[in-house]
Formats: C-alpha cells, sequence, structure tokens
C-alpha cells in the first residue's frame, strides 16, 4: 500500500492541508522551521493507522485549539489489487468518532490497523533502549500483532483476566476462588508468551544482522525475559506466589513484566553507549521489525521517522536512510533543513515545505 494523498484539518497547528506524493519517490520529507507543524503531520498518519499519537495521549492537545475535532484522510494505491483505497477518520475531544473505508462505516480500528502498518522512530522512541520495559513490551507486541492478528485480542483478554485476579487479591478472596481464575490467565499467558518468544527468535536474527551493518558496535546481545522464572511453567509459579501476590494486591509477574534485554559486552547498553549509538540500537530494532513485517508478507509498511538527523552523524544518517530506501518501504520524515542528507538520498526523496501548519511540495 502506499498512500498517495493525505489530507489533515483541525490537528494540532495543520488547517486544512491536502498533500500529494509521487508513487516513484517513496520518500517523503518534510521540512520547516521549529514550530511549523513538520511532526504534526507523522502524528496525523499515526492517528490515522493507529488511533493514536505517539508524542501525546491527550486528544484535548492534539485537536487544534477552537476546533471540535480532527479528520484525516488517505488514499492509498494497492499494487496487488491495482486498485485505490480510501481511509477517512474523524474524533473528537471525548475521543468518539467515526472511521470509513472506502466510503463504508467500519466499527474497529483494529481494521484500519491491519491495513496501514506504521513504524515510528522519534526522539521518544530512545525509550526503546533506556526507557522502562513497557516500550518494548509495545514495540515487541505491535511487532507479533502484525504477524499474527490474534494477538491483538489475547492480549487483551489476558489484560482482563489480570485485572479479574487482581480485584480478588485485593478483596483477599477464598485461594480456591483465585486458583479458578487462575487457570483461564495461565492458558492466556501461556499463549501469548509463545507467540512472543515465536516473534523474538526471528526478530533477534533481523537485529543482530542490522547491528553489524549499521555499526561497529561487537558483542551486541538482545534477550527475552518472558516476564517470571525460567524454570517453571506459570500455573506452578502463581500458585507458589499466592501468598506473595494476596500480600502485594496483585499479580506480581507474567507476561505484563516481559522486556528484551540490550546489552554490550554483558553491560546495559544505557549505562556504556553515547546517545548517537543508543539512536542507532534503535534504528536497528525498527529496521528488523520492518524487515520481519516484510517476511511475512507484509510490504506495506509506513515508515515515521521525527528528526532523524539529530545525534547521528552524516555517515551513520545515510545509511540508516539507505536499508530503509533499499527496503521499497514509504517513508516519512521530517527535519529542520536539507543539510546532511547525502545526494543520493535526495534524489529519491520528494521535499514538502511546512510553514505554520501549511505545506507545499517543494518545486525544486
Ligand atoms: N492543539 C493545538 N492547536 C493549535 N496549535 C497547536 C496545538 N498543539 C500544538 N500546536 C502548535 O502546533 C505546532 C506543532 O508543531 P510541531 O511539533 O508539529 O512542529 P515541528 O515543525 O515538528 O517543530 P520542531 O522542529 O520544533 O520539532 C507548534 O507551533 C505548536 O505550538
Amino acid at each position: 500500500m502506499l498512500i498517495t494523498q493525505l489530507k489533515i484539518d483541525g490537528l494540532r497547528n495543520l488547517k486544512q492541508c491536502s498533500v500529494s506524493f509521487d508513487p516513484i519517490r517513496k520518500v517523503s520529507l518534510f521540512i520547516g522551521n521549529n514550530g511549523a507543524g513538520k511532526t504534526s503531520v507523522l502524528e496525523a498518519i499515526h492517528c490515522l493507522a493507529t488511533g493514536n499519537s505517539f508524542r501525546s495521549s491527550s486528544l484535548k492537545h492534539l485537536i487544534a485549539q477552537g476546533v471540535d475535532a480532527y479528520t484525516i484522510f488517505s488514499k492509498s494505491y494497492l499494487s496487488h489489487s491495482d486498485s485505490d483505497l480510501a481511509i477517512g477518520v474523524t474524533k473528537n475531544k471525548d475521543g468518539k468518532g467515526e472511521a470509513r473505508l472506502n466510503g463504508e462505516k467500519i466499527k474497529s480500528q483494529e481494521t484500519i490497523s491491519s491495513l496501514l502498518p506504521v513504524i515510528v522512530l522519534e526522539p521518544g522512541s530512545f525509550d526503546l533502549v533506556i526507557g522502562s520495559p513497557e516500550y518494548r513490551r509495545r514495540f515487541m507486541d505491535w511487532g507479533v500483532f502484525h504477524v499474527k492478528h490474534e494477538f491483538w485480542s489475547l492480549a487483551s483478554r489476558f489484560k482482563k483476566a489480570a485485572k479479574q485476579r487482581n480485584a480478588l487479591l485485593r478483596s483477599h478472596a477464598a485461594p480456591s476462588l483465585i486458583r479458578t481464575f487462575t487457570r483461564q490467565l495461565v492458558n492466556l499467558a501461556d499463549s501469548m508468551s509463545e507467540a512472543r518468544l515465536e516473534y523474538f527468535g526471528a526478530l533477534k536474527d533481523e537485529f543482530e544482522r542490522v547491528v553489524a551493518q549499521l555499526t561497529d558496535l561487537e558483542n551486541v546481545e538482545i534477550r527475552y525475559n518472558r516476564g517470571w522464572s525460567k524454570e517453571v511453567d506459570y500455573a506452578d509459579y502463581l500458585d507458589a506466589n499466592l501468598e506473595k501476590d494476596l500480600e502485594a494486591g496483585y499479580t506480581r509477574y507474567g507476561p505484563h513484566r516481559a522486556d528484551l534485554i540490550i546489552r554490550v559486552n554483558g553491560l546495559p547498553v544505557k549505562e556504556v553507549l553515547s546517545r548517537g549509538q543508543l539512536k542507532l540500537l534503535v534504528c536497528a530494532l525498527v529496521l528488523a521489525q520492518c524487515r520481519l513485517f516484510e517476511r511475512h508478507g507484509n510490504n506495506e509498511t509506513l515508515l515515521l521517522l521525527d528528526d532523524l538527523p539529530s545525534e547521528l552523524d552524516e555517515e551513520h544518517r545515510n545509511k540508516v536512510l539507505q536499508q530503509l530506501i533499499a527496503m521499497g518501504r514509504q517513508v516519512f520524515m521530517t527535519s529542520v533543513d536539507l543539510g546532511g542528507f547525502s545526494r543520493t538520498i535526495l534524489e529519491q526523496t520528494q521535499v514538502f515545505h511546512v510553514k505554520q501548519g501549511k505545506i507545499t511540495a517543494s518545486t525544486d
């Protein structure tokens, strides 16, 4: 899928913007001064694809001041069926809205998300390597979902079951009742962990390959921690730890505590690597995930790169972009200017100027 047209209205400072994209040059670069609205363009594509922004959970702040709702519309070209697909969403400050696919109302965001897989690399993506495990879980689960769509419902059923067990733990319910609920939780936890582990095996191989291509780092290791002790079944683990969970008032371990651990020479990366090296590891994770999507027949992943140039020297910046271009993905990225992009990259790039919330295609 290739987005050929994008219309945004009422999101941050973007008003009545309409842009067309060249189907040949798949990299679109939005340049402009600070506060011009470049990141907001990427945010709009993210909202369309996922229903959420990547930088704010507050709709009140995302929707432009003085208006009630945002509207985002895209037209995409589907090469496999040689047809166009129109996706439109609108959302108001209460989170209510409407989504349409080729004009037909649809109920679930999941339908759009599976059609429009999107991967973001933005300044907050550093959290993938230095932030709390939640970021890495979200990253991994997004990957699992795109190769196994049923994972979405599995994860939400697990969340619900864990919530029920926690309520029983907090109310000091009878252990026999807690055990009855635990059985369902265990089945869901096992299925989730199995899906994650399978995905992780493939991610690890790709990640190590990309790290070798992008960096000079040696002995970079990535491990998957499923969220509870390696040696024991989840059922036995929960049973043995029931007293402690009752004391805590919640299920302390399980898939909700899973993590990806990245180390270099056996040391935590955040303690020993520079900002640029950390960013390259983030890029490697993103590229690895993209390659996996591709391997699973999903060649449609869109990449949103917000301020890729920052922290990367010219050589590494262009290396990352070359890898992305070689994958044939549609890329939307931002930068304050054109400095530091190689001529080869710029030849394959469509440049747009963003100024005070208005977008115009460069005529140079
Ligand atoms: N709800 C809103 N309504 C109207 N304008 C908003 C709203 N939220 C943010 N803005 C403004 O919209 C603009 C959005 O900027 P954005 O972050 O997209 O800029 P940018 O071009 O990426 O800048 P930078 O280079 O500094 O990262 C800013 O000028 C901001 O003050």
